[in-house]
């Protein structure tokens, strides 16, 4: 990552790529995925470094494996806490349902339930991001207007937060990463649907080093007197979130004495003293999704596009998912090597995975604070309901597929409905490599039997990689339950395609040629700065 001066920042690029506003979570893993492919980016945030209030503590397997392509994964191991689950409970604690998690590297290589703190989050990718030159971050740059000529330039003009000069740079394309209030948002007209749920909570953080000795999952308590979440998310840290009741606020609640009352059921046996506020504020849990997620070179990601009410711990990890759907595909059309409508499948794609996702959230905190009748009633009726749901990412992946199969980076798969649309395994490979080590960043096929010498030079020059499935291992077993001998995997480890006719499988193969350099390249072999 370079840091210019601001007035190089604006002529070095006469015009970039690509601009990105926001450096949060979905912007610096926008940037870097992108950097990755040799794409230069500049990346503008209204603050100077990392913002240090936690809002996300928790991601699950799926968005870990986003932060293994980014090259954190290991560094992410030794700042998270893997989870037992979600549970919701009653007014007396009673558990009403229960979603186990596996601690054990699950089928995409990670513990399935992580909890973490957002700054260190924050921090990791941020240096991961300084080990990409085709990066340049300009903090204290306030973007107060996205506008598009018509010709395939975006301007974008900004604000130096420390002089007050105006600034402005052109991009062929600008990713808006900037949050709930998002400026790019409202520069392209686009209007946030309410989807009806909005409540003040008080968010509590407190550190100690005695073990509260709690089961170690996220706790719902499901009370319209008084809802409350409670998660351990570090070694000595610990996290309540508290419906706010009308008229309180946070400054009700500015000592442990005045948080006592509230977290008393999980802190019986601690005194007081040994209890540190670390801090409390209230927020306001919204679901909201953009009407719209792009207009023509201007693409919405992360809070920008959609809110997620924080009940099942999947907001953080919807822009991660966005930047992971949206980036390969930019540098793909960048290169030349995708047609430009395969950005049009990247709204198609995500809205409906992330309106799913804000529903899901909304029911679990409608059952927890919804009161009278009506509220035990559905309380009653959606706890063995929810319990026969296998867990909530499997439903996720449900709805993905469904949506995938519209898009026309997915052909209509002849033979496999089932593995279309989700997720490829991260499995264990012979080798003891995994899939993901092995398919780097540009297409992968897989496939149960050894290609043919022309078959692997064919996937070859389309610049993907084959990884044999032999069977009776973890990808053979995947392909014969999914009744495919082929299946073509996205750089997002989507599947494409899947068939029991390779030659099928590598017609429907892109060329991903520009890219396939920086895939050959390796997931670590990234340019230091
Ligand atoms: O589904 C899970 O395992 C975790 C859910 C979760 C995480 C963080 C905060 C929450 O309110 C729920």
């Amino acid at each position: 990552m370079t840091v210019l001066l601001r007035a190089q920042a604006a002529a070095a690029g006469g015009q970039w790529p690509v601009v990105v506003v926001g450096a949060g979570p979905s912007g610096v893993t926008a940037a870097t995925l992108l950097a990755q492919y040799g794409v230069r980016c500049l990346l503008l945030d209204r603050w100077n470094g990392v913002y240090p209030q936690p809002r996300a503590v928790h991601l699950d397997d799926e968005v870990y494996r986003i932060l293994d392509r980014l090259g954190v994964a290991k560094q992410f191991s030794a700042i998270s806490r893997p989870s037992e689950g979600l549970r919701l409970l009653d007014r007396q604690h009673e558990v009403l349902a229960e979603f186990r998690r596996s601690h054990a590297d699950g089928v995409h290589g990670y513990p399935q339930a992580n909890m973490f703190d957002q700054p260190e989050l924050e921090q990791l990718l941020r240096d991961e991001l300084e080990r990409h030159s085709a990066v340049t971050l300009l903090g204290d740059a306030e973007v107060t207007e996205v506008s598009q000529d018509g010709h395939g330039r975006v301007r974008v003009d900004f604000t130096d937060r420390r002089t007050g000069a105006h600034e402005s740079v052109l991009a062929t394309y600008v990713l808006g990463c900037d949050g709930a209030n998002s400026v790019v948002r409202s520069s392209i007209h686009a209007r946030m649907r309410d989807l009806r749920f909005e409540q003040r909570w008080l968010v509590v953080d407190i550190a100690t080093d005695v073990d509260l000795d709690q089961w170690e999952g996220v706790h719902q308590v499901c009370d319209p007197r008084r809802a409350a979440t409670y998660m351990r998310i570090g070694l000595a840290r610990y996290r309540w979130e508290f419906q706010l009741c009308e008229g309180e606020t946070a400054a009700d609640f500015g000592s442990v004495q005045d948080v006592a009352p509230l977290i008393e059921p999980w802190t019986a046996s601690v005194a007081l003293t040994d209890l540190e506020l670390v801090r409390v504020a209230e927020y306001t849990f919204r679901a909201q999704i953009s009407d719209r997620w792009r207009d023509r070179n201007v693409f919405l990601l992360g809070d920008a596009a959609h809110l997620t009410p924080p009940f099942i711990g999947q907001g953080m990890g919807a822009g991660l998912r966005d930047a992971a759907n949206l980036s390969w595909k930019l540098a793909g059309v960048l290169a030349g090597d995708l047609p430009a409508d395969a950005l049009d499948t990247y709204e198609a794609e995500r809205l409906p995975h992330a309106r799913f996702v804000i529903r899901l959230a909304k029911l679990v905190g409608v059952a927890m604070t919804r009161g009278g009748r009506a509220g035990n009633l559905m309380r009653r009726l959606l706890a063995p309901r929810v319990h026969q749901i296998p867990g909530i990412r499997a439903r996720v992946l449900d709805s993905e597929t469904a949506l995938l199969r519209r898009s026309s980076l997915v052909l209509r798969p002849r033979v496999s409905r089932s593995l279309v649309g989700r997720l490829c395994p991260n499995a264990v490979l012979a080798d003891d490599r995994r899939l993901d080590d092995v398919a780097g960043r540009g297409f992968a096929v897989v496939v149960a039997a050894e290609p043919t010498a022309t078959q692997a030079s064919s996937i070859r020059r389309r610049g993907a990689v084959t990884v044999v499935a032999e069977p009776g291992t973890e990808l053979g077993d995947w392909l014969s339950r999914g009744r495919a001998r082929a299946a073509v995997v996205r750089p997002d480890r989507t599947v494409l395609y899947a068939t029991r006719d390779l030659d099928a499988a590598i017609r429907a193969l892109p060329g991903f040629q520009a890219t396939a350099a920086a895939a050959h390249a390796g997931p670590r072999a990234t340019e230091a700065s």
